[in-house]
């Protein structure tokens, strides 16, 4: 099954149990889902098999950051289980993301690949306490660029980068935001964040929810009143 929404649902449960209790609310034609460090860590590939048995299409977000060869590994075991995307970490730099790119091509393996560029819980500050001079939109620029060159299908940003990254990148390059937060919801530890229907006018390709959907009171309503707010405009 495949989904045309640019909704993914982050499943950041503490166990397999609890994640699938979310999926089986969710509807694998409005959403995909994307599965993160906590649930794998838990529960390792048995919930890839659980969510496509559901006929979601998977986000593997593990953020793979290490030496070219380990992280080219990780990326193909990840595509071998059919996950629809995974990510690396763009700062890995260039032959770490060319060799992954090199990997799944090698292998005729078709899962999009994409690179994280700043965290959406980062600010200037953090950035700068780790040595980072420029400002997140700045790095962000800069990483998004390497990606593009490196053959990456895209990356994840804030959907305030993502306009600038449709001029230097292109529209169809993905645009993959996490820090969407409805107005009334809070920001916890989400820092460059925006509305979804903001992040979509901003070219965003895809939004990623977790908990303004999966904390909520009734996530189903939650997840029908963001596609309301999305076809509204
Ligand atoms: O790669 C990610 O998915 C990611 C990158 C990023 O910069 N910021 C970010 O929040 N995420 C993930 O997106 C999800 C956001 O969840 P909520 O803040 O609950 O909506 C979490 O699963 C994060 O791990």
């Amino acid at each position: 099954m495949s989904s045309d929404s640019p909704l993914i649902i982050a499943l950041d449960h503490p166990s397999l149990d609890a994640a699938l209790c979310l999926a089986d609310r969710l509807d694998p034609e409005r959403c995909r889902v994307k599965v993160g460090k906590e649930l794998f860590t838990r529960s390792g590939p048995e919930v890839i098999d659980a969510l496509h048995g559901r006929g979601f299409q998977i986000f593997l977000d593990l953020k793979f950051h290490d030496i070219p060869n380990t992280v080219a590994g990780a990326v193909q075991a990840a595509a071998e289980q059919g996950v629809w995307m995974v990510n690396v970490h763009a700062g890995g730099g260039r032959r770490m993301m060319e060799a992954a790119r090199e990997r799944l091509d090698r292998h005729a393996l078709a899962t999009r690949l994409i690179a994280v560029t700043v965290l959406t819980s980062m600010t200037a500050e953090d950035l700068a306490e780790v040595g980072v001079a420029a400002t997140p939109a700045e790095h962000v620029e800069r990483l998004a660029v390497l990606a593009h060159r490196c053959g990456m299908d895209g990356v994840v940003c804030s959907a305030q980068e993502a306009a600038r990254l449709s001029e230097l990148c292109g529209e169809h390059f993905l645009k993959v935001t996490p820090g969407i937060r409805p107005r009334s919801a809070e920001h916890g530890d989400q820092r460059r964040v925006m509305t979804p229907a903001a992040a979509l006018a901003a070219g965003s390709t895809h939004l990623v929810i977790g908990r303004p959907v999966t904390q909520a009171d009734d996530p189903m309503a939650a997840l029908t009143a963001i596609e309301q707010e999305l076809a509204r405009g």
